[in-house]
């Protein structure tokens, strides 16, 4: 299977699919199709994959959770997350958490680990619960009609109100259509500028540019309307806003400036708030397949809540919701991919990896490897039991990333989908509409193409 080569200096070459273009090497279905592409060539070649793009333009498909771990925790210093990423994500982002680098981000992040530590997460479960309460009227009144809707929209919506409201207690959901279209316009083309293209530089005034351009704008308007407000107020609200201002450097004693909090309320409203959205609009679509997992997982959301909302101390008890929803992140992990930049030549299982080359993590496919995950396409809760994932390498899952620039929410999008889960399954039984076409939007992260539109039906009515 493996069609290892030596180059003249006698190092070994991972394999590389056969079908390339003489040109193009592997640039179009990459381009097209890239999903199925790298599905295809990872059936076919297994654990780590060499690319040729345009003549001269190599990149690897690193899949086996050693060679994941290798990349993101043992050899980590030799990986950064490199133009591919930094670049189009910087374009919102500016130089917050997710894209700034070195001594800069070791700073940011020092300064930004307590506001995510688990205690002082836990003040957000009320907020998170009373969203969600909030939208309880509404799906009734769908319910009662038998009335179809995008739930992948209403997710969206949801865990847009709940950043604003933790991140700067500002209910972004009055003026959520505007906001959240603005968030959507920007990643989308972030998304977009990501795929191997030649982009267009940002100042020629493309319209797809200057759609960005203005709703980066609006966007910044808010935020920094947001921070000068808070600026002048006496007793600010406990949001991470908050946490983020009074944090100080431990040396120099600095606090962050008003360009580094814009940077980093955008970035934790970009990194928060849609990968949350669609592990809740996944989960909900899979129980409209599953009855046993849906059954089950009633059963214990109603034996624990027994009608009432959840409280963060409920959490503990509630250990199947919170499987089905690490299932929902294997099988559909909102970040699918993570791309980095050797900096420096290294070797991954043996196989030669250039300086300066692209190395591609792929959650989709290494969750699904055959070697660590039986019958790997199943929904299966139960693979997260203690005594089911004991022996399982770490890296055999990792929907958060890994080593130092792990995400930093993971404790926030766990406690969100898990409350939010638990309070839908509690009201209603969800139903798919007849014929509603399911596939991946790979663009950035793993959405539905299409959104899932289901109807509520009201239990015990
Ligand atoms: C299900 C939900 C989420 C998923 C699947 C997810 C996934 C990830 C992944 C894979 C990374 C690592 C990126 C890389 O190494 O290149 C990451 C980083 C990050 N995430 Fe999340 N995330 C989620 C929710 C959140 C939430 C709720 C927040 C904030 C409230 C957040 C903020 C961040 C930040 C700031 C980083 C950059 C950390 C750093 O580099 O130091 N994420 N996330």
């Amino acid at each position: 299977m493996e069609a290892i080569m030596s180059t003249s200096t006698g190092k070994r070459l991972a394999p590389m699919p056969k079908d390339q273009h003489w040109l193009f090497g592997s640039f179009l279905p990459v381009r097209n199709d890239l999903l199925n592409f790298y599905t295809r060539v990872f059936r076919e070649l297994g654990d780590i994959i060499r690319f040729r793009g345009l003549p001269g333009l190599y990149w690897h498909l690193v899949l086996h959770p050693a060679y994941v771990e290798h990349v993101l925790v043992r050899n980590q210093h030799n990986y950064r997350k490199g133009k591919v990423f930094d670049g189009p994500i910087g374009l919102i982002t500016g130089n917050g958490l997710l894209t700034s680098d070195g001594d800069f981000w070791r700073r940011q992040r020092k300064l930004m680990q307590p506001s995510f530590h688990r205690q002082a997460l836990s003040r957000f479960a009320a907020t998170m619960v009373a969203e969600t309460e909030a939208y309880f009227e509404l799906w009734d009144n769908r319910a009662r009609q038998s009335e179809a809707f995008d739930v992948a929209q209403d997710m969206a919506l949801l865990t847009l109100n709940i950043a604003g409201l933790t991140l700067f207690s500002t209910p972004v959901g009055e003026k959520a259509d505007a906001f959240g279209q603005n968030l959507r316009v920007a990643f989308d083309f972030v998304g977009f500028r990501m795929r191997p293209t030649l982009p267009v530089p940002l100042w020629v005034p493309t319209p797809s540019n200057l759609r960005f351009k203005a709703a980066r704008r609006r966007l910044d308007a808010v935020v920094y309307q947001i921070i000068e407000r808070r600026r002048k107020t006496l007793n600010p609200a406990p949001d991470l806003l908050s946490m983020l201002m009074a944090a100080r450097d431990e040396e120099t004693g600095e606090a962050m400036s008003d360009t580094q909090l814009r940077d980093e309320v955008i970035t934790l409203l970009l990194a928060g708030h849609e990968t949350t959205a669609i592990t809740l609009t996944w989960a909900l679509y899979v129980l409209t397949r599953e009855p046993a997992v849906e059954a089950r997982l009633y059963e214990e959301v109603v034996s624990v809540l027994r009608g009432a909302s959840p409280t963060v101390e409920d959490l503990r008890r509630l250990p199947y919701t919170r499987m089905v929803i690490e299932e929902t992140m294997r099988l559909y992990p909102p970040a699918w991919g993570l791309p980095r930049e050797a900096i420096h030549e290294d070797e991954i299982g043996g196989y030669y990896i250039p300086g300066q080359s692209l190395v591609a993590l792929n959650q989709f496919l290494t969750h699904r490897h055959p070697d660590f995950w039986e019958d790997p396409e199943r929904f299966d809760p139960e693979r997260f039991t203690p005594e089911r994932s004991s022996g399982r390498p770490a890296f055999a899952y990792f929907p958060f990333g890994g080593g130092q620039r792990v995400c930093i929410g993971s404790q926030f999008a766990l406690m969100e989908a898990t409350l939010v889960l638990a309070m839908i399954v509690q009201r209603y039984r969800i139903r798919l509409v007849p014929g509603h076409p399911i596939e991946f939007d790979t663009m950035f992260t793993l959405r539905p193409k299409y959104g899932v539109r289901v109807t509520f039906e009201r239990r015990g009515k």
